[in-house]
């Protein structure tokens, strides 16, 4: 086994970006790691990494840019050569133009060095691609560009190729995900210290393949120092916070869901929404409906209670009830009066609430109920309903998720292939794992109900959103075909009981911070 690589939980990591990452390594200087100690240890544990494949002593190229992505190319070829492994280099800039520690880098490497071609990758089997990392600032050039179109040329034509991406695959930008023209698709990506945004947000999470973080000596205290705001979501978030049940738990300690159940004509949303709630854990829930639909949610419900309300007084009597811990509206609901009138009823009770879909669509025409919004209020809109309530807000998903939780000050849900959650406070959380499978109809609606559900358990609106993202996804991922809403409840509820069981199963997540690599 290779020696010295450390390998990070990093999902229980803040995840830092390209400033934040240039600060880091600023501060560990200071702290009398010099830049060019990082840059050996992180090339020295790519290195590793990159033996630990199952096909020994292959030829390996490296590509290394003009920075110190490209510094950590150096360090890579050196140290595979010196394990005997037969290496090429391939510089995109002239050596004798590197500077600062890149050049230092570059010293240690006595063997030949190309000039890149778009030729460059051709029957190579594994490629090291240290061109840009978290100073990639523009789009690729044209010679950049062309030979990783090369190297995903060759990927595409010899699929056992090996690409092992510094940092973060180059063309992917480290904050946004963003793809700046074309970007490496990479096979495995080692980075450094923590996850960066850029590996979990799409389209770049595409580009990513196998992610591993690496320890390359910076003191884990030093990232708290950063005051960091933005994580993986992961159960490392909310794990300890969800309520287990125990020999003297009762039923009402683990709260009372009320969904507004739709009219008759649209049930089967909040009915999902209600199953869901349940499965996750709420002690009690309730549908509210119409009489006229009290048929259909009285023979399709059995452990979710039925209350009826005909007339908003009704409904507001019912709200009245103390013991009702929150409140989701939206699925199946309607666009109407109706609906307007029951999410005022429920913004203006001081409790908790989740507002989904055509709740959504309703508050984006009121904008009286703006203002009644709170950071207990969670919304969870997927992309269409955002632009419609927050047609001015522009930037990264990340930026208008934060800037629609601070502006509203509801806690947002902005739901995606990269979930989002952000709090009024300025807190943050990806879920960059989520299956495809979850584009199927209703999901949305389950999802609403597991946040509702675990938010009516004495949780926390962060905690029980990005809980509810994570068990979602978690449930999704138990199926390997055939995934349908239905499902989802019963399988997020087996996600949430594995969290405690069998925790190997995320080691990810469950592992100690330097969990050395077995
Ligand atoms: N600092 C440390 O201690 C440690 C850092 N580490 C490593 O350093 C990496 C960050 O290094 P970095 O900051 O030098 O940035 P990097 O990603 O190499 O790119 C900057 C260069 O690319 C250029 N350039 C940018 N965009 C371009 C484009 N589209 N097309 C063409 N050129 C473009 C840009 O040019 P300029 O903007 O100056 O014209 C500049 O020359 C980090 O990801 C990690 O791998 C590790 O060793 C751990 C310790
Ligand atoms: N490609 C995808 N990968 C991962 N998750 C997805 C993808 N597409 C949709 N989802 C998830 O599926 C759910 C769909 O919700 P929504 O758009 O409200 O659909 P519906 O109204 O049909 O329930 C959301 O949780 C979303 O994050
Ligand atoms: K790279």
């Amino acid at each position: 086994m290779a020696p010295g690589i450390r390998l990070v939980a990093w999902a229980k990591r803040p995840l830092l970006g390209a400033r934040q990452s240039g600060l880091l390594d600023r501060q560990a200087e200071a702290e009398g790691i010099s830049g060019l100690e990082l840059m050996a240890s992180a090339g020295a544990a790519v290195a590793r990494r990159i033996t630990l494949h199952d096909k020994p002593a292959e030829p390996v190229l490296v590509l290394c840019g003009p920075g110190n992505n490209g510094g950590d190319g150096w360090i890579i070829a050196t140290e595979l050569a010196a394990l005997g492994w037969p290496v090429r280099v391939a510089s995109l800039i002239p050596p004798a133009n590197l500077k600062g520690d890149a050049a230092a880098a570059r010293a240690r490497w006595t063997g030949p060095v190309e000039a890149i071609t778009p030729e460059t990758p051709k029957n190579a089997s594994i490629i090291v691609d240290a061109l840009f990392g978290v100073g990639l600032n523009r789009a690729l050039d044209p010679a950049a560009a062309s030979v990783v179109d090369g190297v995903n040329q060759l990927r595409a034509n010899r699929p056992k190729t090996l690409v092992y991406a510094v940092d973060i695959p180059s063309g992917v930008d480290a904050d946004t995900g963003d793809i700046r023209g074309t970007a490496i698709k990479a096979t495995h990506t080692v980075s450094f210290v923590t996850a960066k945004p850029g590996h979990l947000l799409y389209p770049g999470r595409s580009n990513r393949g196998h992610l591993d973080v690496v320890d390359i000596g910076i003191d884990a205290q030093l990232i708290d120092r950063l005051t960091p705001r933005l994580f993986a979501n992961s159960p490392a978030l909310w794990g300890s916070s969800l309520p287990e049940r125990g020999p003297d738990s009762h039923k009402y300690k683990f709260g009372h869901a009320l969904i507004v159940g739709g009219p008759a004509k649209s049930t089967g949303a909040s009915r999902l929404a209600a199953i869901a709630a349940l499965r996750i854990g709420a002690g009690l829930v309730s549908v509210v409906t119409a009489s006229s639909a009290l048929p259909i949610y009285a023979s399709t419900l059995t452990s979710v209670m039925t209350k009826i309300a005909d007339s908003k007084e009704e409904i507001e009597e019912l709200l009245n009830d103390e013991r009702i811990t929150v409140i989701l509206i939206g699925p199946g609901a309607g666009i109407t009066k109706a609906t307007e009138d029951t999410l005022e009823l429920i913004l203006r009770r001081p409790g908790k609430a989740v507002l989904d879909a055509d709740a959504l669509s309703v508050l984006a025409n009121a904008s009286h109920l703006r203002a009644l919004l709170h950071a207990n209020v969670v919304l969870t809109p997927h992309e269409g309903e955002f632009k419609r309530l927050f047609p001015s807000i522009r930037g990264t998903r990340i930026e208008r998720a934060e800037s629609a939780a601070r502006e509203s000050g509801a806690t947002i849900v902005l739901k995606g292939a990269d979930t989002i959650v952000a709090t009024p406070d300025g807190r943050s959380a990806i879920m960059g794992e989520a299956p495809p499978s979850l584009a199927t109809a209703g999901t949305g609606d389950v999802l609403a109900g597991l946040i509702t559900g675990i938010f009516a358990q004495n949780v926390t609106a962060f905690e029980a959103a990005c809980a509810g993202v994570w068990l979602h996804a978690e449930g999704a991922a138990m199926h390997t075909s055939g995934l349908i809403a239905e499902d989802l409840p019963r399988s997020a509820a087996l996600a949430r009981g594995r969290l405690h069981v069998s925790p190997s199963r995320h080691a990810a997540v469950m592992l100690p911070i330097h969990q050395p690599c077995a």
